[in-house]
């Protein structure tokens, strides 16, 4: 049965510090180096081996993928990033502290900017400090100047779709290290999760979530790798 494994970045500089990340490329801590680590760890363990792999193109999530398949002796699989895969872009929220933001326009206005499936953050002016568009990893890409959920969606999904899904369908057991939204996007999918109800679905950092797909590809109840 094909598996799919989906793995949040370990913690990052920016969960440290609390502050709003989106696009912006943060390092991992000591702390999300560990997690990654353990995520691999827990997959050798497991006996659960990817053969094929699926990253954006932040640095949290590329190393915490290399760490975990170090512990788990796969860093020779083949990997693909793709920018798809990146964090949902947080707009001109990027880089504020989220305490700070809830205290200035409440903690409701935050939580719909955060959680709300349609409504975006504000816009990022072109030009602000944190505005990535610059940046030669993006050439030819139309950066975003913010993203809801549904957004995030619209741009994961075609991925899905057209490149890691046919690898499934292959037999292929895959690995996707990518972000608390953009996996959030994939589980909505996957596990056909309301716009209401997803709201509610928070994605842990490094903690290996598992489907496994049936012989039409459909996928089964997702699980924690942990509790298996
Ligand atoms: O981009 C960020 O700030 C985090 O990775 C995810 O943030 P969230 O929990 O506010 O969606």
């Amino acid at each position: 049965m094909p598996k799919l494994i989906l793995v949040r970045h370990g913690q990052s500089e920016w969960n440290l510090a609390n502050r709003f990340t989106g696009w912006w490329d943060v390092d991992v801590t000591e702390k999300g180096v560990e997690e990654a680590r353990e995520a691999g760890r827990l997959m050798k363990a497991k006996g659960v081996l990817p053969t094929i792999a699926f990253t954006s193109v932040q640095k949290r999530a590329i190393k915490t993928l290399h760490l975990a398949l170090e512990e788990c002796e796969r860093l020779w699989i083949p990997e693909t990033k793709n920018w798809q895969l990146n964090e949902r872009h947080y707009g001109g929220l990027t880089g504020l502290n989220k305490q700070e933001t809830r205290e200035k326009h409440g903690d409701e206005q935050v939580q719909i900017w955060r959680r709300s499936f349609d409504v975006p953050p504000p816009e990022m002016p072109k030009g602000d400090q944190y505005d990535p568009g610059n940046d030669p990893r993006y050439d030819g890409i139309d950066v975003p100047q913010t993203e809801s959920l549904k957004l995030t969606i619209e741009r994961v999904l075609p991925y899905w779709e057209g490149t890691i899904l046919p690898e499934l369908e292959k037999g292929e057991t895959v690995i996707i290290s990518a972000h608390g939204n953009s996996l959030r996007a994939l589980v909505k999918h996957l596990s056909g999760i309301s716009d209401e109800d997803i709201t509610g679905l928070e994605i842990p950092t490094g903690q290996p979530i598992i489907y496994e797909f049936d012989d039409a590809m459909q996928p089964g109840e997702r699980y924690y790798l942990k509790d298996s």
